[in-house]
């Protein structure tokens, strides 16, 4: 897409967003270049290996600093990944603030992210750069927020149960950008299923967007690293971290 930025950079987002869910999430396919993709993933598995923490089901790389509710002590981000979050805050997304913390996530097959909000530490927008792999990320009502006037939703699985509640899949190809705002991001949860192959089926809201692909696919999983884009509104100051100058 064209990342000049201008006056209306959200309005040229518009036919990004994806219809037939709440507000709002674009997604805009082929963000990246294959170069680009390629630089990333160099610069990614160059870290040293201390730079990435062992979870049960992913491992990451935390940079910018650790979001704390008292304020978070920020940390250098390196100039390869500042290029990327440049590009993102180009597109207007982030009201006054930038882009100051990045979380990149590698999810080997079978591996995922359990169901969960973003949370209030973050300013409540997040852009997501998929690389190397799809993912299909999960969209999922909270508990006691079903929509009883609808009457296609009502079925006999209990709405506590996450199955019942899963009203919406994302298909993320790689290099592409997925931007989440409003009740997206505050409201409704997101999750990536701890499996190996994806079925494409018609809960895939944003398919029309993916090029080449129809329901029935089968799309075996590679390891897939992703880059979330936030901005943690509160940062310590200097003069906190090394106590009062005189
Ligand atoms: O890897 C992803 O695409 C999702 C990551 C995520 O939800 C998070 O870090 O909060
Ligand atoms: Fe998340």
């Amino acid at each position: 897409m064209n990342q000049d930025g201008g006056e209306n950079e959200l309005c040229s987002l518009s036919p990004y967003i994806i219809s037939n869910i709440p507000p709002i999430i674009y997604y805009i396919p082929n963000f990246i270049s294959e170069d680009d993709e390629l630089y990333l993933l160099k610069k990614i598995y160059e870290a040293p290996k201390p730079k990435w923490t062992e979870l049960l089901n992913r491992r990451l790389q935390n940079w910018g600093g650790i979001p704390h509710e008292k304020g978070m002590i920020p940390d250098t981000i390196p100039q390869w990944l500042q290029i990327y979050c440049a590009m993102v805050e180009k597109l207007g997304i982030f009201k006054n603030c930038k882009p100051n913390h990045i979380l990149i996530n590698e999810y080997l097959p079978g591996q995922g992210i359990m169901p969960h909000t973003d949370g209030p530490l973050y300013y409540p927008t997040v852009a997501n750069i998929t690389l190397k792999s799809h993912a299909v990320l999960e969209w999922y009502r909270p508990i006691g927020g079903e929509n009883t006037s609808d009457s296609s939703l009502n079925t006999k699985v209990p709405e506590t149960s996450l199955e019942a509640r899963n009203f919406a899949r994302i298909l993320m190809e790689r290099r592409s950008l997925l931007i989440v705002r409003e009740d997206m991001y505050s409201k409704y949860l997101h999750g990536i299923c701890e499996i190996k192959t994806d079925i494409i089926d018609d809960k895939v809201v944003n398919l029309s967007m993916c090029e080449g692909r129809q329901i029935g696919d089968k799309l075996n999983r590679d390891a897939r690293v992703s880059l979330t884009i936030r901005n943690v509104p509160k940062v310590m100051k200097n003069n906190f971290l090394f106590g009062r100058r005189r």
